[in-house]
């Protein structure tokens, strides 16, 4: 666990002073979730769910923001089951999906979903010409209902591939009133208006947070970490962001106050946290 900064350990210390009002959001894919070759594969990493529950004993409340439909990522973390243990401690667990079009939470346990975006299913049916035009015929779609995923992972060139597809794949997005997000060797297609940093302001005003630390890898995470760092300048909550780090991608390298190894690395700064916060608590 790498703290950037003598600022970033002060940051730390200051949102575990404010662990009754402390909100943990966290991104699912390569934050939760070890990076997989399948989307439909991927799970949350083992005895991270345990870790959630041990976690919300002493904070105000966890979230779970993340590009994935929330009917999906609820599946694949067991997070309908976290949620459950974790309203035992009288805390509450927000899904809040597809960038924070969609929210599901542990009290009222149902997900509120907008409408598809005009445009999408025009875009999907104009896609595979587009792969075809651009030499990614196998490029992987997924259908997320709200948006579309364009996964070059499979590839034989995955970087390549991504970078040929990325301004035709924007081009056509916004003539159709779309708006493109970027990921891990994936292009996302999605209704414009809200991101993970509108959600999580939406979030810190909903449940009134004193402190939010948000933990994420990608590039969809930037909004989040904007948020959480223009909300701690203004006075408004203490604030802590965490880098899941990866070779793969380092853009939130040098916006984090920690950087962690993966998963892997979240777990062991979780850990942390739910012993430092506990011991406040207790
Ligand atoms: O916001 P997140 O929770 O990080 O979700 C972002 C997208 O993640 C998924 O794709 C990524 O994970 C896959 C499984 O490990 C991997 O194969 C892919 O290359 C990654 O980009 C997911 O499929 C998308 O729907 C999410 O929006």
């Amino acid at each position: 666990m790498d703290f950037r900064s003598a600022e970033a350990e002060r940051h730390y210390e200051d949102v575990v002073a404010h662990a009754s009002g402390l909100v943990v959001g966290m991104d699912f894919d390569g934050t939760l979730a070890p990076i997989v070759e399948d989307p439909a594969a991927a799970t949350i990493l083992p005895g991270t769910g345990d870790l959630l529950v041990d976690l919300a004993e002493s904070v105000s409340a966890l979230a779970v923001i993340t590009g994935r439909p929330a009917r999906q990522v609820l599946a694949l973390g067991g997070l309908e089951e976290v949620g459950v243990a974790v309203g035992q401690h009288g805390r509450v667990l927000h899904v809040l999906g597809q960038y924070g079009n969609e929210r599901w939470s542990s009290v009222d346990r149902r997900i509120l979903s907008p409408q598809p975006p005009r445009g999408l299913s025009t875009f999907e049916s104009r896609l595979p010409g587009l792969l075809r035009r651009y030499d990614a015929e196998g490029a992987y779609v997924e259908d997320k209902g709200l948006a579309v995923g364009i996964h070059t992972r499979r590839l034989d060139d995955p970087r390549g591939a991504f970078d040929r597809l990325l301004d035709p794949v924007r081009g056509l997005a916004e003539e159709l009133g779309l708006q493109v997000e970027p990921g891990r060797l994936v292009i996302e297609v999605r209704a414009p208006g809200t991101d993970k940093g509108a959600a999580v302001r939406r979030l810190v005003e909903q449940v009134g947070a004193q402190a939010f630390c948000f933990v994420g890898d990608d590039l969809g995470d930037v909004a989040a970490f904007r948020a959480v760092r223009d909300l701690r300048e203004q006075g408004a909550v203490a604030g802590l962001l965490v880098c899941a780090g990866s070779p793969e991608e380092r853009a939130l390298v040098d916006l984090a106050d920690v950087v962690v190894d993966g998963p892997d690395g979240v777990q062991e700064f979780l850990r942390r946290l739910a012993a430092d916060t506990g011991v406040r608590a207790g």
